[in-house]
C-alpha cells in the first residue's frame, strides 16, 4: 500500500493545505474549511486506488464532497475500467479532515493541518461525528497510564516513565468549560497546562515526539479527530486510548446530537454494543496496514506552515507508515510559476 500510495498522499494533503492557508487570518473559517476539502478531493480522486471516506465530512450535514461513504480514487468512477482492473486493487479506507483546526486558519493562530489517514477496508473505526475523551502519551508510558486513572494518577506514572518530575511535564487540554476541574487537577498535581482553543490532533501525535515539551493530552475532543490521531499514535507506538462521549450534558458545548438517549440508540443502530468502551489505538486504527499523512496549514509543533513566496509555496509535511515503520518530514517546494529562484531554506 505504501509503495503506490506514499508520494501520492504527500500531494493531497499539500494541496489541502496550500488552498486553505489561502484564507488564513481572513476570518472566514467555512471557507478556509471548504477550499481544503475541494483541493483535497479533487487531487485523491487523481489517485490509482479504491477509496471509501469513513470519516469525512458533515456526516450529520449531509456535506456534499468526502462526505462519509463517498468512494474517491480513480478506480471508483463510473469509467473506471478504462484506467484499472478494479479486481486488482485492495479496497482502501480512509480517514480526513482537510482542515484540521479551521479557527485557528481563519483567525491565523497555530497548530492548524490538513490530514488523513488510510487503511485496508475495516482498518479504521468509523466513529460517529460524537466526542471522545482521550489520553495521547509517549511511546515510553505506554500501557502503564490509563484513561481510567485519575490525572494526578497518571502523571505520577509518567513522570515515572519519563524519568522526570511531575513539574517538568506538560500536559495540553482544549480551553473548554468542561475541562475546568480536569485543568485545577493537573495544576494541584504541579504539571503545566497547556490550553488550546482547537487542534487535538497535533497535541495528540505531538506527544509522541521527543522534543516537543507535550507529555500528554487529556480530556475531550471530537471522535472523529482521535480516529485519526490514534492511526499516527499506533504507527509511533505511542499511548492512545479514546471513550466516546455522548451524553451532552458531559461536553457542556458544541454538537452532539438531542439526547443523551438519542446519541445511545444511534450507537445501537451502528452495532457499537459498549458504549462505554475504552478502545486504544489498535482497536481505532486496527488495519494490517495503516498510513497518516499531515500538512501544516498554519505553523506548528511538527511542522511549519504554509510559505508562500513570488510564483509559488514551500510546505512541511508528515507521513508516517505502519510498513515502512517511518516517520518522513517532508519539505517541498512548488512552483506555480516558471522557476527563477529557489530559496536553499
Ligand atoms: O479543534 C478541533 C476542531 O476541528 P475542525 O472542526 O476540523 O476545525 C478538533 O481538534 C477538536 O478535536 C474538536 O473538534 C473540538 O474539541 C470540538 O469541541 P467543541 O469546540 O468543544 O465543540
Ligand atoms: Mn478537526
Ligand atoms: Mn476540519
Amino acid at each position: 500500500m505504501e509503495n503506490t500510495l506514499g508520494l501520492e498522499i504527500i500531494e493531497v494533503v499539500e494541496q489541502a493545505a496550500i488552498a486553505s492557508s489561502k484564507w488564513m487570518g481572513k476570518g472566514e473559517k467555512n471557507t478556509a474549511d471548504e477550499v481544503a476539502v475541494e483541493a483535497m478531493r479533487e487531487r485523491m480522486n487523481k489517485i490509482h486506488m479504491r477509496g471509501r471516506i469513513v470519516i469525512g465530512e458533515g456526516e450529520r450535514d449531509e456535506a456534499p464532497m468526502l462526505y462519509i461513504g463517498e468512494e474517491v480514487g480513480i478506480c471508483t468512477q463510473p469509467d473506471a475500467k478504462n484506467f484499472c482492473n478494479p479486481d486488482e486493487l485492495v479496497e482502501i479506507d480512509i480517514a480526513v479532515d482537510p482542515c484540521e483546526g479551521t479557527n485557528l486558519v481563519a483567525y491565523g493562530q497555530n497548530g492548524s493541518m490538513a490530514v488523513l489517514a488510510i487503511s485496508e477496508k475495516g482498518g479504521l473505526f468509523a466513529a460517529p461525528d460524537f466526542y471522545m475523551k482521550k489520553l495521547a502519551a509517549p511511546a515510553a508510558a505506554r500501557g502503564h497510564v490509563d484513561i481510567n486513572k485519575s490525572a494526578t494518577e497518571n502523571l505520577k506514572i509518567l513522570s515515572e516513565c519519563l524519568n522526570r518530575a511531575v513539574e517538568e511535564l506538560v500536559v495540553v487540554v482544549m480551553d473548554r468549560p468542561r475541562h475546568k476541574d480536569l485543568i485545577q487537577e493537573i495544576r494541584t498535581a504541579g504539571a503545566r497546562v497547556r490550553l488550546i482553543s482547537d487542534g487535538d490532533v497535533s497535541a495528540a501525535i505531538s506527544c509522541a515526539f521527543a522534543g516537543t515539551n507535550i507529555h500528554a493530552l487529556m480530556g475531550i475532543g471530537a471522535a472523529p479527530e482521535g480516529v485519526i490521531s490514534a492511526a499516527a499514535m499506533r504507527c509511533l507506538g505511542g499511548h492512545f486510548q479514546g471513550q466516546l462521549i455522548y451524553d451532552p450534558e458531559v461536553v457542556q458545548t458544541g454538537l452532539i446530537g438531542e439526547s443523551r438517549e438519542g446519541n445511545l440508540a444511534r450507537l445501537a443502530e451502528m452495532n457499537i454494543t459498549d458504549p462505554d468502551k475504552i478502545y486504544n489505538s489498535d482497536e481505532l486504527a486496527s488495519g494490517n496496514t495503516v498510513l497518516f499523512a499531515a500538512c501544516g496549514i498554519t505553523p506548528g509543533t511538527l511542522m511549519d506552515g504554509v510559505r508562500f513566496f513570488h510564483g509559488g509555496a514551500r510546505t512541511q509535511s508528515l507521513v508516517i507508515s505502519s510498513q515502512s515503520k517511518t516517520a518522513r518530514f517532508v519539505d517541498t517546494v512548488h512552483l506555480f510559476e516558471e522557476p527563477k529562484v529557489i530559496q536553499l531554506r
